[in-house]
């Protein structure tokens, strides 16, 4: 039988909250502006990441934007521009990704136990079945991130040149990255190390990390291409009349 102290209801729903990172300034797409505020079918980036996750069937109770703090201005008239309704707050980054959600994550100092969800605010084509699946794997075990299999061979380098890997044993990771509350606000008081690339490698000191099934349609907005084919999938998503 289940150990009711080590094992978790999976019907009982805990209160969710989210952290969207979107403090970055996106030197490698080169653009004039943050790549989070650049369009996308009409409407920011960011504006996109925000109405996933405040799909009503997720249930996320607060949700916080983190921002360059020179860019409030930017989103608040993009906000009046595109009459968002949408209920968050606005939290000011930090100089590097860790900074910025170690900031979101202050602000949820004091609030109920229950999961958090960070992610990328220039991930913007996240199915809600992926959040919903990453949400509940952090319940169950803790701590739970988005992952897909690599498509493409990979190779490590050494100083004779490279070698091959086995991409079986590989994956690439994606967010949302949901963990308990409680064990975010933890790791995030240890010292920054320059090898955080993500949540996950803050936290699996102190917990092993899950991993969900992420979706190939998450991509990360990083480079100008990637705009056009988030452009693609966006339209394909969109019901023809
Ligand atoms: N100081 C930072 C750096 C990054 N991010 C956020 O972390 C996510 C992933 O980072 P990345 O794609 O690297 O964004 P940028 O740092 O903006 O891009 P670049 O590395 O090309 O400058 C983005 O949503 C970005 O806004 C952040 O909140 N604060
Ligand atoms: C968090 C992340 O999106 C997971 O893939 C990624 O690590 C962000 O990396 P970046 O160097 O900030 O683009």
């Amino acid at each position: 039988m289940n150990d009711p102290k080590t094992t978790r209801s999976q019907d009982s729903k805990p209160p969710r909250y989210a952290i969207l990172v979107a403090g970055g300034s996106g030197t490698r797409m080169g653009a004039s502006q943050p790549k989070q505020f650049l369009n996308l079918l009409g409407e920011p980036v960011l504006l996109h990441t925000l109405r996933r996750f405040s799909e009503h069937a997720l249930g996320i109770q607060q949700c916080v934007l983190v921002l360059p703090q020179d860019q409030f201005t930017t989103w608040h008239q993009l906000c009046a521009q595109h009459q968002v309704q949408i209920p968050h707050t606005i939290v000011a980054g930090g100089a590097t990704r860790w900074a910025s959600v170690r900031n979101g994550l202050a602000h949820l100092t004091g609030q109920p136990a229950g999961v958090v969800a960070v992610h990328d605010g220039v991930r913007p084509l996240t199915p809600r079945s992926v959040i919903e699946a990453t949400f509940q794997a952090a319940h169950n075990h803790g701590a739970a991130v988005a992952a897909v299999v690599p498509k493409d061979s990979v190779r490590g380098l050494n100083q004779q040149g490279s070698y091959a890997l086995n991409r079986a044993r590989l994956r690439l990771v994606q967010t949302p990255q949901c963990f308990d509350l409680e064990l975010l606000q933890r790791a995030y008081q240890l010292p920054e190390l320059t090898t955080f690339t993500d949540d996950a490698s803050v936290v699996e000191d102190l917990h092993p990390i899950y991993l969900v099934e992420g979706d190939y349609r998450n991509l990360k907005i990083t480079t100008p291409e990637d705009l056009l084919v988030a452009e693609a999938i966006l339209r394909a998503e969109q019901p023809t009349e």
